[in-house]
């Protein structure tokens, strides 16, 4: 080896050096800074990056003998073919145009019939390639979709996600439009990266034996050397100028799923939106949104201009002019034939360095063709590299939501003012309480009623419910009514005290505007229970509906087979009678009755009060109706700014105080018009009201 190679090398391993330890303190810095801060590190082709994707591929491929694998086996092997034919279409170039410097008919016809013999499964292999990866994608799709809705559905996480987490903005996003962009992303940049490699490799490899081969031609080893060279400083130079493509595009998926989630709630909430005629303020939130999707897309289309622009000069023109120079090196040092040279046919020699030059330009072009792919694939793995980090928090929440490890925004407060408890919430830390499964009975011990953002509606909540007892739940709007349902069903943790309560199973909510599944109506009746798991016949579910007064329903939709669209086509009324059907037949320990009977007449709500608690339901009902109040046997009342009182309830007694109540109201509000018309008077005969006089 020459000196001026052993340089060449040396200062190439030195500048290597440098550039992977210069990568790795930058690593070791961020991580730090992003421990003290509790923010994430900046999103881009980093160690995190590495190691969420690492966390990630498992679940795509989790074993050897997985389809994933299989498809993922084909696909590397159908990359390796279309390499080998691209060398030897290469060779076979080479031939054709030797067999036409020679003028050999015979050679010609013979290697332009296998030229097209050999394009045959060319061709095929290019579409199968396009076809496996397309594949790929959807089995990665597949697995990774499953894989994050077992984690969805688990402990309820997709409600603490969104009431008790504020991490992920938009979870329906999350699992749809990033699940789906990042398979695609990782399979496209298997393909596009795993071609070019395999080409770099054995391109190089056919070069140097090229190289071997022609001992005699001065300049041809320090080829591949120049070559390396040149495209690690070509890469460099674009590694430090490409704007930070994983951030941007994360950003724009962000603003993608609020728009989408605007849309989404328009369609929801409709009827009401129309009602107050609220198109105009819906509109201006909507363009709101959409312009700041515009400015994030626009940003990273102005990135990408100039961008481009340099890889096309650099990777194009620049490596073009490179590559004629090094072919040219071998060619212009090409030494003068020796009299024993001589002798050979000049027309060979011409021939042969015709075939050489060819092959040796075919090559270097598909070599350079390859490595710009690899280098261009950095502004796709950037963007990878930000599907990832969505995919990866994803997960990463779901797990900690179903822990019951939350963050909200998170606050660091030093104020003492702010009772710890509250202090902790705010600083996210985990909750403290206790939870006992009992048999039958509720019991509350100094249980706090606190909300996710750490407001304490009530600071200590003690009382014990038994299943004999049917408690009536009264207060002023907002004072935790409908919270103390959350907190004993387990939805809200628990930040200090005790509770003792039956599996959740045992317990069933009727909410004021109860849920309408999709499917027919005897979906609607055994929800959460499928056909499958039903428990009845049809005659039994003809009698719960009964129960409720809705049998008439059945006839009048077509069947208990019927699928409509329920939520849209039965009246408020029905649809809260056929939300208490459900209690009749899922007969649960404690019926969780929130405001559910709002908009049913009296007499049928009654009959369904009667019927439920001859089947031994415990009846745990917030209403503000009187009527109700023959029906229970406790009453716990909320009265505001943490108050609270348990007692038994005395309906007769209640019926007196309200109708006091109700009198002196009355006698309130005439107070106002007597006033107008005393003075009215007084003005009539210019007199004072004895009223004001001292
Ligand atoms: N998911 C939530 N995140 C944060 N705060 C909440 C959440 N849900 C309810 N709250 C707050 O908790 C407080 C109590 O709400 P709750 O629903 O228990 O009231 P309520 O007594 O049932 O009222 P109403 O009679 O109006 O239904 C309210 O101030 C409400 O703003």
């Amino acid at each position: 080896m020459s000196r001026r190679v052993k340089l060449v090398l040396f200062s190439s391993t030195c500048a290597i050096i440098i550039y992977v330890l210069r990568r790795y303190y930058r690593y070791v810095i961020l991580r730090r800074k992003s421990r003290i801060t509790n923010t994430p590190a900046t999103l881009s082709v980093n160690q995190r990056f590495y190691h969420q994707l690492c966390r990630l591929l498992p679940i795509l491929i989790p074993r050897v003998r997985s389809d994933s694998f299989a498809l993922l086996a084909i696909h590397l092997t159908t990359l390796m073919s279309r390499t080998f034919l691209s060398i030897s279409i290469a060779h076979l170039d080479g031939a054709i145009v030797k067999s036409l410097v020679q003028r050999n008919h015979r050679d010609f016809l013979r290697t332009i019939c296998i030229f097209l013999l050999v394009s045959v499964p060319a061709s095929f292999i290019n579409s199968f390639i396009r076809f496996i990866e397309s594949k790929l994608a959807l089995a990665f799709r597949t697995k990774l979709t499953r894989y994050a809705y077992a984690a969805y559905f688990r402990n309820q996480t997709y409600y603490r996600v969104s009431n008790l987490d504020t991490r992920l903005l938009t979870p329906d996003q999350n699992l749809t439009d990033d699940i789906e962009t990042f398979t695609t992303t990782l399979t496209h940049l298997f393909s596009q990266l795993t071609k070019p490699f395999l080409d770099v490799a054995l391109i190089s490899w056919t070069l140097v034996v090229m190289v071997q081969q022609k001992q005699t031609a001065r300049g041809l080893k320090e080829v591949p050397v120049l070559t390396t060279l040149v495209i690690f400083l070509t890469f460099l130079a674009l590694r430090k100028l490409s704007p930070r493509f994983g951030k941007l595009v994360s950003e724009e998926a962000k603003k993608r799923g609020l728009l989408r989630f605007a849309h989404a709630r328009i369609i929801t909430n409709a009827e009401e939106i129309a009602f107050f005629d609220g198109h105009e303020v819906e509109k201006t939130w909507i363009l709101k949104l959409y312009n700041q999707l515009r400015v994030q897309t626009n940003a990273i289309i102005k990135k990408k201009l100039w961008f481009i622009m340099l890889e096309q000069f650099l990777m194009k023109y620049f490596w073009h002019s490179c590559g004629m120079v090094f072919i040219a090196i071998p060619m212009l040092s090409y030494r003068d034939p020796t009299p024993a040279e001589d002798s050979v046919d000049e027309s060979v020699g011409i021939s042969t360095r015709t075939e050489e030059y060819t092959i040796s330009k075919s090559l270097l072009q598909s070599g350079a063709d390859a490595v710009e792919r690899i280098i261009s694939s950095y502004k796709e793995i950037a963007v990878l590299a930000g599907y990832t980090n969505r995919v990866h928090t994803m997960l990463h929440v779901f797990d900690e939501c179903a822990n019951e490890r939350y963050q909200r925004i998170p606050v660091t407060t030093d104020d003492q003012s702010i009772p710890a408890i509250q202090r902790r919430i705010l600083m996210n830390q985990q909750a403290k309480g206790e939870i006992i499964e009992s048999v039958e009975d509720i019991i509350a011990e100094n249980v706090p009623i606190i909300t996710p953002n750490g407001d304490i509606i009530v600071e200590s909540l003690s009382l014990k419910i038994t299943s004999a007892m049917h408690v009536l739940i009264t207060g002023p709007n907002g004072c935790g009514k409908s919270s103390f349902f959350r907190i004993i069903r387990g939805l809200w943790p628990i930040h200090s005290g005790r509770l003792h309560r039956p599996n959740p199973s045992n317990f069933f909510l009727i909410p004021q505007r109860p849920y309408m599944c999709p499917g027919t109506l005897r979906d609607q009746i055994i929800y959460p229970h499928t056909v499958d798991q039903i428990l009845v016949s049809d005659s039994d579910l003809m009698e719960i509906l009964n129960n409720v007064e809705l049998q008439y329903i059945v006839q009048r939709e077509g069947g208990l087979n019927v699928e409509r669209d329920w939520k849209d086509i039965l009246s408020g009324g029905e649809k809260q009678r056929l939300g208490l059907a459900r209690i009749f037949y899922h007969k649960p320990k404690y019926a969780l009755l929130d405001e559910c009977t709002s908009a049913v007449s009296a007499d049928v709500e009654g009959k369904i009060y009667e019927r439920a608690k001859q089947l031994g339901v415990t009846l745990l009902t917030i209403t503000h109706r009187p009527s109700l109040w023959a029906y229970h046997t406790h009453l716990l009342q909320f009265h505001g700014e943490g108050q609270w009182t348990f007692d038994v309830l005395n309906p007769e007694k209640l019926v007196t105080l309200r109708d006091e109540k109700e009198r002196l109201e009355a006698q309130l509000a005439g107070i106002p018009s007597i006033r107008r018309r005393l003075s009215e008077l007084c003005h009539l005969l210019g007199e004072d009201s004895k009223k004001d006089k001292p």
